[in-house]
């Protein structure tokens, strides 16, 4: 079977608002997308698989090599790809569900996502995976447009039913009204005309303070 989690038609939907020091232009090639492709090709099979014990020892091996490899490209958290590629699904973070993001307005964004077992419960999407796709669409609104950097504060997911693996799911979301450094949003997400979960959130805008790498204390 082919457990390969394909990138669709790519979305060139790069914001300089979302003030990513990274240059995504000179990493528009498309060996990274295969790259990241591979490794989502790697969490599908892993979690498809039932090995035995040679060849999860062998495998296990063969794995460590690869992080081997990869360990000699290492840089810092700005100059990453991962996470930085705009113009890719999840934004080319591995972890993330590979949401194609198609559309942004002032007030509106509009997704799609497949997720295969890597990112199952049982039988249907995780319920934290969820989360994490909302998280993405509607952060991507609050911080569009030209507006201020914001950081999640809350997001509240109702969970209308399943929703299935392997499927093309559309993702919406709406900026609702602002409230002083408070952004309002909602998602709703669907399996055709069938409504599978819903989310509020509230996104504030950061103080200049806030927006330190807290990691290194630097501005981000
Ligand atoms: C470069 C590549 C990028 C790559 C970008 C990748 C895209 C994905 C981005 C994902 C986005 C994230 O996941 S961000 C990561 C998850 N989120 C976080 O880590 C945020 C952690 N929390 C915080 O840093 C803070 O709590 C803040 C900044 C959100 C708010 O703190 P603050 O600034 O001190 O807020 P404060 O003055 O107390 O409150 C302001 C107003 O908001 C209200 N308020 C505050 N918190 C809440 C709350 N939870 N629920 C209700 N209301 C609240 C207060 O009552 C007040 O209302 P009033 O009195 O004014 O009426």
């Amino acid at each position: 079977m082919d457990t390969t989690v394909h990138s669709s038609a790519p979305v060139d939907i790069w914001h300089p608002d979302w003030n990513d020091p990274f240059d995504p232009t000179a990493e528009a090639g498309d060996e990274f997308a295969e790259l990241v492709d591979a490794v989502r090709a790697v969490q599908e099979a892993f979690t498809r698989s039932r090995t035995d014990p040679a060849a999860a020892r062998s495998i296990a091996e063969q794995l460590r090599s690869v992080a081997r490899s990869l360990g000699k490209y290492e840089v810092g958290e700005d100059d990453q790809i991962a996470g930085h590629r705009w113009d890719l699904a999840g934004r080319g973070q591995a972890l993330a569900p590979p949401l194609h993001i198609d559309e942004v307005t002032d007030t509106t964004a509009r997704g799609r996502v497949t997720v295969g077992r890597f990112h199952a419960g049982r039988y249907a999407m995780n319920g934290g995976v969820t989360p994490l796709i909302f998280d993405e669409i509607m952060a991507r609104l609050a911080n569009d447009s030209g507006r201020a950097w914001a950081r999640t504060a809350y997001l509240t997911v109702n969970f209308r039913a399943p929703a299935p693996l392997d499927v093309e799911l559309r993702v919406e979301a709406q900026y609702l009204r602002r409230d002083g450094r408070k952004r309002f949003m909602t998602g709703a997400m669907y399996h055709g005309d069938v409504l599978v979960a819903d989310a509020d959130g509230l996104w504030i805008e950061l103080k200049a303070e806030q927006t330190l790498n807290i990691s290194e204390g630097r501005k981000v």
